[in-house]
């Protein structure tokens, strides 16, 4: 098999000529005529930063979930995906979990919990919000535990600011707590990795802000996790929808996973049908992109930050058109090839749904084959 993403420029395979556990396997090289080629992968022994790009309907979800089964397979990995849209949770059949979105309020920095709430940090509210989160976690952290919401509201009744903005901070704490993602004991984000099974968050109707704080925890979590050498296995964190994320309070610990995550042996991979939404660093720092079909001007135009100087010609011009069918950018080996992606060989919940597949025309289809029969 031929590997993408690996310095080397290794075969993926090992001594006896057997794919190397640490490849995913994306496809085949998909020849001008339309033909399929030898079988492609993509290393998963290093860290990688990468980006998966095309219109909606293009197969971005669908090729993200082809990577989360290779790297299901591969030893020493974890696959972590970010779900808004709730199409991954077929992963169960490659021996992984869907988890609800919950983490520690001590998980979003004091720093970060006014913008969270919609709060301007400079104002009397928001930075009374900081001071008694920093406050509460700092006493908190002597015991490796996160203070409460309920806990935070509390703090905030026993400080000496004026009743109007204590009112106010209570008020957004509560707003914090009805998203449900907040919950002092839940297990810290190094768990979601100690199996080498996919974890899939599933944030299909989290609201927006409440999403974001779940990203930023996770993205950060798994880079101190690394860091501080809490886990022993690299973890891949998987973002469907990642315009959505460099929009809010995710986007530092994004960013810190694209320009310092591969150090620790954090992997990154993102994506969007808007790479225009995206931070330029966000494709600039990618070692691999994976482009399907695009056509909207602007996000033609953000392909143009990967145009590296190995590549001649004009990348937009090369994007195939095919469901399934990606231009792969290689910065290890400097190539770009057009890749088939394989099928899944777990359900995939994406997808339009069509009005052909409902009870409805099922029944429908019934009675009119009744009628005529
Ligand atoms: N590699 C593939 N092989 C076979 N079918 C595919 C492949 N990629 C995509 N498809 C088909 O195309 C459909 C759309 O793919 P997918 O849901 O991944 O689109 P998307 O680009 O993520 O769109 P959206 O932005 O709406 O999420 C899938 O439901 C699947 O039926």
């Amino acid at each position: 098999m031929n590997v993408l993403g690996r310095n080397d420029g290794g075969d993926g395979a090992d001594e006896g000529g057997k794919p190397s556990p640490a490849t995913v396997r994306l496809g085949s090289f998909l020849a001008r005529d339309g033909s399929d080629g030898a079988a492609v992968g993509v290393d998963a022994d290093s860290p990688h930063a990468a980006v998966v790009l095309g219109k909606r309907g293009t197969g971005k979800s669908y090729t993200l979930g082809v990577i989360a089964e290779g790297l299901a397979d591969a030893a020493g990995v974890a696959p972590v995906v970010v779900d808004p849209m709730g199409v991954f949770d077929g992963l169960i059949e490659a021996g992984g979990r869907v988890v609800a979105p919950v983490i520690r309020p001590a998980e979003v920095p004091a720093s970060v919990w006014p913008d969270l709430v919609g709060l301007d940090p400079a104002g009397g509210p928001g930075s009374l919000l900081w001071r008694v989160v920093a406050d509460a976690v700092g006493t908190a952290r002597t015991d490796g535990d996160s203070p409460s919401i309920d806990a935070l509201r509390w703090a905030v009744s026993e400080t000496d600011a004026p009743d109007r903005t204590r009112r106010a901070v209570r008020n957004h704490l509560r707003l914090a707590a009805s998203w449900g993602v907040f919950d002092a004991t839940a297990p810290p984000v190094a768990s979601l990795v100690a199996s080498g099974d996919p974890t899939v968050i599933d944030l299909s109707g989290v609201p927006e802000a409440a999403a974001g704080a779940v990203v930023r925890a996770v993205a950060r979590g798994l880079y101190d996790a690394r860091v501080n050498g809490t886990v022993d296995r690299l973890p891949w964190l998987l973002v469907d929808e990642a315009h959505a994320f460099f929009d809010g309070v995710a986007d530092p610990a994004l960013r810190t996973l694209l320009t310092r995550g591969r150090a620790p042996g954090v992997s990154l991979v993102c994506a969007t049908q808007r790479p225009s939404a995206l931070p330029p660093v966000a494709v600039s720092q990618s070692d691999l992109l994976v482009a399907h079909r695009l056509t909207a001007g602007p996000d033609v135009d953000a392909l143009a930050t990967a145009e590296a100087t190995y590549l001649a010609g004009d990348l937009a011009a090369r994007l195939p058109t095919g469901t399934g069918e990606a231009l792969v950018v290689d910065d290890a080996s400097e190539t770009a090839h057009t890749v088939r992606v394989r099928e899944r060989r777990t359900p995939h919940g994406g997808g339009d749904p069509r009005a052909r597949d409902t009870e409805a025309a099922r029944l429908g289809r019934g009675a009119r084959l009744g009628r005529g029969g």
